[in-house]
């Protein structure tokens, strides 16, 4: 079976041949965010802010692993992320990205049905659970919090200068499977929102194989902006099949009888 991807021969509606959860799972991700009527999010007003320490990465790697683009710092990073619905304190491990081939397409989460041009996600596991003590450890735990995702959609307005650095990279990683060593430092807490007080939570799952049933998802309301140009260099990134990434989002999942929490009105 070809290695799972994002075209018509290996997308997300064939995922569930090597990986059953994509069809049998109960708390699978993403999922479509609703604001009004029956099933939708419900403010809670004992979530707190989220709380981020992310000492400015010195050493990373940038990779583009043929179905997105990651940026992972070395071992030795102390990013940390705390507050928010977690107990626990988490490890940063990887940040990435989803995106479409226009503006109106791209984010995996969906408001009320809507999408965005993408959708960043900040990884993050547990450093505090006895059951283990590295991230793939995390992914195998059956633990329902062993990681925690930050989602923050991504929108087309004014350039996002804190991001630069990493879309101008992306034409040096154009082939899949290419990574380059990050130059310099990396200010990530710069990319996001002053405030993390406003976001869904819910309880989810990886989004792409193996789709583990293990992921605190933290989905921001406030979206990222970032230039045309910007979009622009995402769809520029090639599959490995000699074809651009233009579209690696998977669509939304059955809620069941989850419920989605809102930290605000
Ligand atoms: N889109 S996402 O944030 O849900 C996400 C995050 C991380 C992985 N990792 C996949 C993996 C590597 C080893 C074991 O598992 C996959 C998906
Ligand atoms: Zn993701």
């Amino acid at each position: 079976m070809a290695p799972w991807g994002y075209s018509k021969e290996n997308g997300p509606a064939t995922w569930h041949k090597d990986c059953p959860i994509a069809n049998t799972g109960v708390r699978q991700s993403p999922i479509d965010l609703i604001t009004t009527g029956q099933t939708c999010a419900k403010y809670d007003s004992n979530l707190k802010p989220v709380i981020v320490s992310y000492p400015a990465f010195s050493e990373a790697t940038f990779l583009n692993n043929g179905h997105s683009v990651q940026f992972q710092p070395s071992a030795g990073n102390l990013s940390e992320l705390s507050g928010g619905p977690l107990t626990k304190k988490y490890k940063f491990e990887q940040f990435h990205f989803h995106w479409g081939n226009n503006d109106s397409e791209g984010s995996e989460h969906r408001v009320n049905g809507k999408m965005y041009p993408a959708e960043l996600h900040l990884v993050h596991w547990n450093s505090e659970s006895p059951n283990f003590s590295s991230f793939q450890e995390a992914v195998g735990s059956n633990d329902p919090h062993a990681l925690c995702v930050l989602g923050f959609f991504l929108k087309v307005g004014a350039e996002n200068a804190s991001l630069k650095p990493i879309t101008d990279l992306l034409s040096k990683v154009k082939n899949a499977g290419s990574s380059v060593s990050f130059p310099g430092k990396f200010d990530l807490k710069a990319v996001l929102p002053e405030t993390l007080t406003d976001y869904y939570t819910y309880d989810g799952s990886l989004t792409t194989p193996p789709l583990a049933e293990c992921v605190k998802w933290i989905v921001f309301k406030e979206p990222i902006e970032v230039s045309t140009a910007q979009m622009e260099a995402f769809r520029a990134v090639d599959d490995g099949h000699g074809k651009p990434i233009t579209g690696n989002y998977r669509p939304p999942c059955p809620l069941h009888t989850r419920t989605v929490a809102a930290s605000f009105k």
